[in-house]
């Protein structure tokens, strides 16, 4: 049991509350279920998107990691090399300059390759999206962007997370020369070009998240498992952030009503409160 030895109404300001709801509707994009609860704080809008990129060079294992987290973590898994082959398969307008561009392991155009993941995105009944291979060009990057302004006020222009799987161009070239999915761009030739572009041009990308706070750096050697352990404990992490922020924000609101409750985690309220001048501390029996 927790008992309250300290005020906590007087020190809660509305910045601070405005601050934390904010926090939560983040956060809640992950783990909307469990933030249904702080329903009645919160006015619900339409579920926020969750946005991790994934990136890595070719064959650093982006697609089979992205497969475990859709399993764990119940993302939907954009794959932008799949949308372009996909392009190309059904034959469309822009199917014969996607197929050069893939042979050539080269940058299909921005337009192109955001268009088609903004349509899956509207598409998708889920709101927690991976998004495998893409942006590899600050181009890339900055033409995803655009299309953001319409979820501007949910998200900002930033994805939420980059994870980065960084590999070997060893163990990259071995892993794509093995790979075994009949794809034009699996020979030596075009391994080749990729890593030169993957330096040149999606190197700068990473390095971007990187000084934004956004990057998540895995060591993608080892073996599928034991480099999804390096993955999980990132997605985990935001799990468990939203369970302690709505039992947080449901006290707020219950002390507030002045109707008392037992508060379970002093330690994200001393967290989020830096004042510090709350305090509750745990009671035997
Ligand atoms: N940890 C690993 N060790 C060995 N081979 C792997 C590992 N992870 C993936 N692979 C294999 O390497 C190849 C490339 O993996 P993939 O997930 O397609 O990479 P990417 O999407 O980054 O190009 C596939 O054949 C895959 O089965
Ligand atoms: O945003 C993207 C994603 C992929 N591609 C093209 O599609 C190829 C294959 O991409 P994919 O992500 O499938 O390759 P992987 O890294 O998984 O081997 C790349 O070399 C590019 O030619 C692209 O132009 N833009
Ligand atoms: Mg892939």
């Amino acid at each position: 049991m927790w008992r309250r030895v300290a005020s906590l109404s007087s020190s809660i300001s509305s910045s601070f509350l405005a601050q934390t709801a904010s926090r939560l509707n983040t956060w809640e994009s992950l783990t909307t279920g469990i933030a249904q609860q702080a329903k009645g704080v919160i006015a619900p809008k339409e579920k926020t998107p969750f946005i991790t990129f994934v990136l890595g060079g070719p064959g650093s294992g982006k697609g089979t990691q992205c497969i475990k987290i859709v399993e764990t973590f119940g993302f939907a898994h954009l794959s932008a090399g799949d949308l372009l082959r996909r392009e190309i398969a059904s034959k469309s307008a822009d199917g014969a300059m996607i197929l050069n561009t893939i042979k050539e392991g080269k940058i299909v155009p921005s337009q192109v390759t955001v268009q088609l993941i903004q349509k899956e995105m509207e598409l998708s009944d889920n709101h927690k999206f991976l998004i495998d291979g893409f942006p590899r060009t600050e181009e890339n990057r900055v033409s995803f962007e655009r299309i953001l302004p319409e979820w501007q006020s949910q998200i900002g222009v930033e994805p939420n997370v980059v994870l980065f799987f960084d590999c070997p161009e060893e163990e990259m070239v071995k892993r794509v020369l093995n790979r075994n999915e009949g794809r034009v761009d699996d020979n030596l030739e075009t391994i080749k070009k990729r890593l030169t572009v993957f330096q040149a041009l999606s190197l700068p990308v990473i390095n971007y998240y990187s000084e934004r706070g956004k990057l998540y750096t895995i060591k993608a050697i080892g073996t599928e498992d034991e480099i999804f352990e390096q993955v999980r404990p990132i997605f985990a992490a935001f799990e468990n952030k939203i369970v302690l922020l709505v039992n947080f924000i449901e006290c707020i609101i219950t002390c507030n009503n002045g109707k008392g409750h037992p508060f379970k985690y002093p330690v994200e309220l001393v967290h989020f409160c830096p004042g510090g001048s709350d305090r509750y501390e745990q009671t035997v029996g």
